[in-house]
Order: structure tokens, then C-alpha cells, then sequence
């Protein structure tokens, strides 16, 4: 199964050291020179995209960057980005997450089906010697898939900001991990307000992000809505607004409550299902790239995973979006 590091085995103290003072002024000529040779010489930098072929291009998880990921308890954050952080894997980078709400094992078992597609535990694997068989070939697959791709910081409860941000480091430098995963902010400081503190972390996050030219997701919560009808925007994020000034993008994952209440009451038709998606992921800033605006998803329930179309099979995580 996937990496896990633990705070016993390795000395973060190692890593705990403020960033160091960049060369700030440099005459503009040395930046119109890297222009000159991006034209002359356009090589593709790789890009990191989100796993659905309909949202390609939208929005790209560029290195040296911070996005967050905001949204209200249960409305699936961790699921997307656990989806986004298999897809990114099989785009070829290299991801950790450090999760302070949830331990390695249940993380890793929602993105075990996420992954394989199939709910382990669906009747149709009960009691089939073939199917247990299926079972464990794919997740021995899994395994293998993961090994030099995917880690997970085991560590639960509240930390300092001060050691995630030397987890981050040594993620970067050690095991050249592309994108870091963090779930989630408060976790990290003293508590909502603490502005001072999340001003400060997300400040070191993104000279950590600049310095390493690596990718750091952060996850972050709304205050609670009057309504749950009501679709969050960046203002609505809990403790400082500085933090959504710092970030370079901030993508909210909005549950689509009103539905599910519609269906349980039995008035959801078919044509709103399929018009009505279970889930907004609404990108409300993107600093180096010209798309903001929403995407609707459908929650498959069996695989945990997003799908951009009612009825749609689960991805193909394993490989880039561009191959489904
Ligand atoms: N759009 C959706 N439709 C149906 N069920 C959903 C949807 N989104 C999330 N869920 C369910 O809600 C549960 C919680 O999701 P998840 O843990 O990803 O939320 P979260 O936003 O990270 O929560 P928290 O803020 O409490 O950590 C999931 O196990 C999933 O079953």
C-alpha cells in the first residue's frame, strides 16, 4: 500500500527552517530573456490537470503554487481531492497527503475504491471465492500502482503550523513529492481567530510551494451558510480573508443538498437528475489562468468517485485524463 511516514521515524527538526531571503530585484531584462527563449524554444511544460476530460484546460495545478480547496463539513472535500490526488498520480507526479482529520487506513480505503472503481463491500463480492480473488488482485495492484507515486502522513489532531511546513519540506527535497496535500488549515494553527496564524502558514506555504516548485493543496472550511441552498464563494471561507488573497487559486466543493432533499421526498424527477449535478466544484480564483466558474459532477457512490455525467462509469484514475 502506499507510503506512510510517521513524526517518530524522521527528524523534522531538520527541515524546520524558515525559507530562506530570495534575490527579490533583478533587472526586468533577465525575465524578457525567458521569454525570448519560451518563444524560441516552446517546449511543453507538463501540466497537472484535474481528472475529468470535461474540465482539461479549466484549471491546471501549476508548480510554485498554493490552491484551496474550501467547503462545508461533508461536502466532499476530501473525496475530490483524494480523486484529484489519484488522477494527478497518474499524471505522473508524485503526492502526500497529510490528513490531521483522518488516519492513513481510511483514507487510503476510500481511495482504494475510488481507485479500483467497486465498493469492496457490495453483496456481489460476498461469499464469491472468484470475486474475493478479483478483489485482492486489485488492490495488490493498487498497491504495486502506488508505490513510488503516492504517500500519507501519519499524524491526528491538532499540529503547529511550524511542523507541517517541515513535513512539507522534507516531502520535497527527500521523497520529490510534486504535490502536497493538507487536511486542513485549522488544524495547523491556534484556532479560528488566530488570523495572525493562518496569515503566517499560508504566507510560509506558498514561499514552501515557490522554493520547491511544487504544488500545495490546502483545505480549508466556510462559515456556516444561513442555507445550505446557498453556493459559498471565497468571502465565505472561516478566519482570515487573508488567506484567499495569499492563495494563487480557490476551488469550492458545494454538496448539492437541495437535491438530495428533493429525493428523499420523492419529488426528484428524472430529468432533474440528469440536469442537476450531485456536486459543484466552483472555482472562484485562478490567478495564472483565465477560467473561473463551476463544474457539476455526480456522486457513484460504489467507487466514491465524482463522474461528469449522470450514469458515467467510474475514471480510469491510473492514467492521464486525456487517455479516457
Ligand atoms: N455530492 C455528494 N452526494 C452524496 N454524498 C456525498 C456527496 N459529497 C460527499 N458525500 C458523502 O459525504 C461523506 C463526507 O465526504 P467528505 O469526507 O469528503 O467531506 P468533507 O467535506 O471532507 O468533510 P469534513 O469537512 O467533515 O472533513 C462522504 O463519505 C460521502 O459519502
Amino acid at each position: 500500500m502506499a507510503n506512510v511516514f510517521v513524526p517518530d521515524d524522521i527528524d523534522f527538526a531538520l527541515y524546520e527552517q524558515e525559507t530562506d531571503a530570495q534575490q527579490k530585484v533583478r533587472e526586468a531584462a533577465v525575465w524578457v530573456q525567458e521569454l525570448i527563449d519560451r518563444i524560441k524554444n516552446p517546449a511543453r511544460t507538463p501540466q497537472a490537470f484535474m481528472p475529468w476530460r470535461k474540465t482539461m484546460g479549466l484549471l491546471q495545478f501549476r508548480p510554485g503554487e498554493v490552491t484551496l480547496w474550501g467547503g462545508a463539513n461533508g461536502n466532499g472535500k476530501s473525496l475530490v481531492t483524494g480523486q484529484v490526488a489519484l488522477s494527478l498520480c497518474g499524471q505522473g507526479e508524485r503526492v502526500a497527503i497529510a490528513s490531521f482529520e483522518m488516519k492513513p487506513i481510511k483514507t487510503l480505503e476510500r481511495m482504494g475504491r475510488q481507485w479500483s472503481g467497486t465498493n469492496p463491500a457490495h453483496p456481489a463480492y460476498a461469499g464469491s471465492e472468484l470475486g474475493l480473488k478479483a478483489l485482492i488482485d486489485t488492490y495488490e495492484q493498487f498497491k504495486e500502482w502506488t508505490g513510488d507515486k503516492l504517500w500519507l502522513y501519519d499524524q491526528q489532531g491538532t499540529v503547529t503550523a511550524k511542523q507541517v511546513c517541515a513535513v512539507i519540506r522534507y516531502a520535497a527535497k527527500e521523497l520529490k513529492v510534486t504535490h502536497f496535500v493538507v487536511d486542513s488549515l485549522m488544524k495547523c494553527v491556534a484556532g479560528e481567530d488566530d488570523y495572525n496564524g493562518q496569515k503566517l502558514f499560508v504566507d510560509e506555504l506558498t514561499a514552501i510551494a515557490r522554493d520547491h516548485q511544487i504544488h500545495i493543496h490546502l483545505i480549508h472550511h466556510i462559515k456556516k451558510p444561513a442555507s445550505e441552498d446557498h453556493k459559498p464563494n471565497k468571502y465565505d471561507m472561516k478566519g482570515s480573508g487573508a488567506v484567499t488573497d495569499q492563495v494563487d487559486n480557490v476551488v469550492i466543493v458545494w454538496r448539492n443538498k437541495p437535491k438530495e432533499r428533493k429525493r428523499e421526498e420523492g419529488l426528484l424527477t428524472d430529468e432533474a437528475n440528469f440536469k442537476e449535478p450531485d456536486c459543484l466544484l466552483i472555482c472562484d480564483k485562478q490567478r495564472n489562468g483565465e477560467w473561473e466558474g463551476s463544474i457539476g459532477l455526480w456522486f457513484e457512490k460504489d467507487s466514491q468517485q465524482f463522474v461528469a455525467a449522470l450514469g458515467d462509469e467510474p475514471l480510469t484514475l491510473y492514467c492521464p485524463p486525456e487517455a479516457y
